[in-house]
């Protein structure tokens, strides 16, 4: 399978799913098909593609399997995609497919062959399917618009979606900052915006004067981040904050999650758009072990989630070294507990930075520690020292040994190292547009300001898109990005949109800014494949549940569970089980009380990946494989 070049990345489409994977991949990231099937090769499918795994193969695993034979058995239907999937499955299958192979081929027109025609939406490829009617109810025009077919593989991107390489100009990484409670994130965000002056020195004095009024002096940085007044007095953080920063290469994009398991359900939403993440722990004794213990630490929820985020790339900050006297032993402890539980999470070893630092004391953030007990041999040989004060010989061996003490400083990276450090990945541009909606900032009469990271495509002033699940036509009026004017953002660019034309009320967070002619998915009943977390009350049939996905959350019920998958094939090994327990792999149905935008795992990752809640705890990660019931 030749490469191609998509953007400035090198990738080959899978013939089988149509997935644009990277060039080093050798097998498909989303159904594990070889890229080279007929070269001898000692990888078994099932051991390539795995990105997720809790000692057993996760949901992006087991999908992987399951899809692998569906697809496998579709493999003609891909080239003649005139004969419908569900020919080629049993009666079961093709019930349940029904609503997901619709979209196997339409339509699909590049916007280059529309000749425009009166009702088309200009600036966007002419849609058939958008019709105006009159309410009975509200005598208003209302504009919707019905699926259309197309599939996104006949989506041909105009050329100013696609970026140029600019030398000099930076990318922007979207990085998550995440960890239990009190690890230090809030303050670690604001020291950042303060070292790359972000933050004025004036401004940082108002801070800290008014934190100290408040009795709330150590918080000074956090107040930078933490802006209301509720975050401010219990000294939490309750929503994701925002904020910008260069690096020497990248813009960044902040995102400050907040720690408290009652706002897990905001740390999903923000940490989402994730392309990386830091994850502070605090070094501190019983603190580190609070955060990382099984029984609701969310040093160990956050990973799991920012994993199956699809983040594959961690800075592990070890914060507050400043409390355990910079001591080796206690971050190579740290190193070494959570190291083995990352590892069970699915991160590379490779993908994993480790830096000992403290951000109150400023210590191995911007540049190496200045502070000697960060050298820590230095460290020990000044305790021998201490026992000889004053001795001449003991000076002498000082001096003797200067060179081996600083070679054996700490010689890790700090953290804006370790960020530059950090890969881009590869990002969607040549498909069609998906902007979930992270957050409405202002709403006027007939105008819009929504804030959102784009999954797929490129948006630019004066676009025609549609708002789903609401089905309202909107044009961008302006795009901003770190609060300035931008003239074209891209997939991967987190951004604010100002759209006229579409009445406040019909853009919320969870919902999508789609191309009008390529509609996201709008469902209320899924099949999904889930892996179960640590559980205490089995999940049954009725089991009411907390559904998370990008940035909408809807009450839901389990209708059914269809079977057990064992974890190392993702074959059935029971069908209809009466209840799941822990860490087990799972086929199930959910009814959602509302409907939500979502897409099947296999054709959008971001809109298809979903996170169960219960009793304020994650207790399953999932992705969806079916649209049972479609709203559209
Ligand atoms: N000693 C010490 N204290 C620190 C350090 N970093 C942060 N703190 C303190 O830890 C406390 C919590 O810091 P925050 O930044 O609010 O923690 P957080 O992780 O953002 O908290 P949530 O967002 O509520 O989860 C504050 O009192 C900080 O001053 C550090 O390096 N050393």
């Amino acid at each position: 399978m030749p490469a191609k070049e998509v953007g400035t990345a090198k990738v080959w489409r899978c013939p089988i799913c149509t997935y644009d994977n990277e060039d080093s991949m050798s097998a498909c990231d989303i159904c594990g098909i070889l890229r080279n099937p007929l070269v001898k090769s000692n990888i078994q499918i099932n051991d390539v593609a795995a990105p997720f795994k809790f000692n057993v193969p996760s949901p992006d695993d087991l999908v992987s399997s399951g899809l692998q034979s569906l697809k496998m058995k579709s493999k003609d239907n891909q080239r003649d995609t005139t004969i419908p999937v569900e020919l080629e499955l049993s009666a079961k299958d093709q019930e349940s497919t029904s609503a997901s192979v619709t979209r196997q081929r339409g339509n699909g027109v590049n916007e280059k062959d529309y000749a425009p025609t009166s009702g088309s939406i200009p600036g966007m490829p002419h849609s058939n399917v958008n019709t105006e009617a009159m309410s009975s109810k509200t005598g208003k025009v209302e504009k919707t618009i019905e699926r259309k077919t197309a599939s996104i593989s006949d989506f041909t991107p105009e050329t100013w979606m696609i970026p140029e390489t600019v030398d000099g100009e930076l990318s922007q990484l979207n990085l998550a900052i995440v960890g239990h409670v009190d690890s230090g994130k809030s303050t670690l965000s604001g020291r950042l915006l303060h070292l790359s002056g972000r933050i004025s020195q004036k401004l940082m004095h108002k801070y800290e004067k008014e934190a100290k009024q408040q009795g709330k002096g150590s918080f000074a940085y956090a107040w930078a981040l933490d802006e209301s007044a509720e975050e401010r007095e219990r000294g939490i953080t309750m929503t994701v904050g925002v904020a910008f920063f260069t690096s020497k290469k990248y813009h960044i994009v902040l995102l400050d999650s907040p720690g408290h398991r009652d706002f897990v359900p905001n740390m999903i939403s923000g940490a989402t758009q994730a392309d990386a993440a830091i994850l502070v722990v605090d070094a501190s004794m019983g603190s580190f072990e609070a955060g990382i213990d099984a029984t609701g630490g969310q040093t160990r929820e956050h990973a799991q989630l920012i994993r199956s985020f699809g983040v594959d790339q961690i800075i592990v900050l070890v914060n507050k070294m400043d409390v355990v006297g910079y001591s080796k032993e206690r971050f190579d402890f740290v190193k070494q507990k959570l190291g083995t539980f990352l590892r069970t999470c699915g991160f590379k070893e490779s993908s994993i930075s480790w830096v000992p630092a403290s951000v109150m004391e400023n210590q191995n953030l911007v540049a190496n520690s200045s502070d000697s007990r960060l050298s820590w041999l230095v460290a020990a040989f000044a305790v021998t020292l201490s026992l000889f004060s004053q001795d001449f010989f003991a000076s002498s061996v000082m001096l003797c040994n200067l060179p081996l003490i600083l070679l054996c400083r700490y010689r890790g990276p700090f953290l804006m190292d370790a960020i530059d450090s950090l890969q881009l990945p590869a990002r969607d541009y040549s498909k069609p547009l998906q902007i979930p909606i992270c957050d409405v900032k202002s709403q006027s009469q007939s105008q819009v300001s929504a804030c959102g990271k784009l999954e797929t495509g490129a948006i630019r002033p004066g676009l025609k898109v549609l708002v789903m699940p609401s089905k309202e036509i909107a044009t961008v009026r302006s795009l901003e990005r770190d609060s300035q004017p931008c003239s074209i953002a891209r997939a991967g660019d987190n951004v604010t949109v100002n759209l006229q034309g579409i009445e406040g009320n019909r853009v919320t967070a969870g919902s999508v800014i789609c191309h009008p002619d390529y509609p996201v998915q709008v469902a209320s009943q899924l099949e999904m494949k889930i892996l179960v977390l640590e559980i205490s009350t089995p999940i049954v049939i009725g089991s009411q549940l907390e559904f998370h996905i990008h940035h909408a959350k809807e009450a839901a019920k389990i209708v059914k569970i269809l079977s057990l998958l064992d974890p190392k094939t993702g074959n059935v090994t029971k069908k209809s089980p009466r209840c799941l327990l822990s860490k087990q792999n799972a086929m199930v149905e959910v009814a959602l009380q509302g409907p939500v935008c979502v897409e099947e795992y296999s054709s959008c990752r971001a809109l298809g990946r979903v996170f169960l809640r219960a009793s304020g705890r994650t207790i399953g990660l999932g992705v969806v494989t079916q649209i049972i019931k479609r709203e559209n």
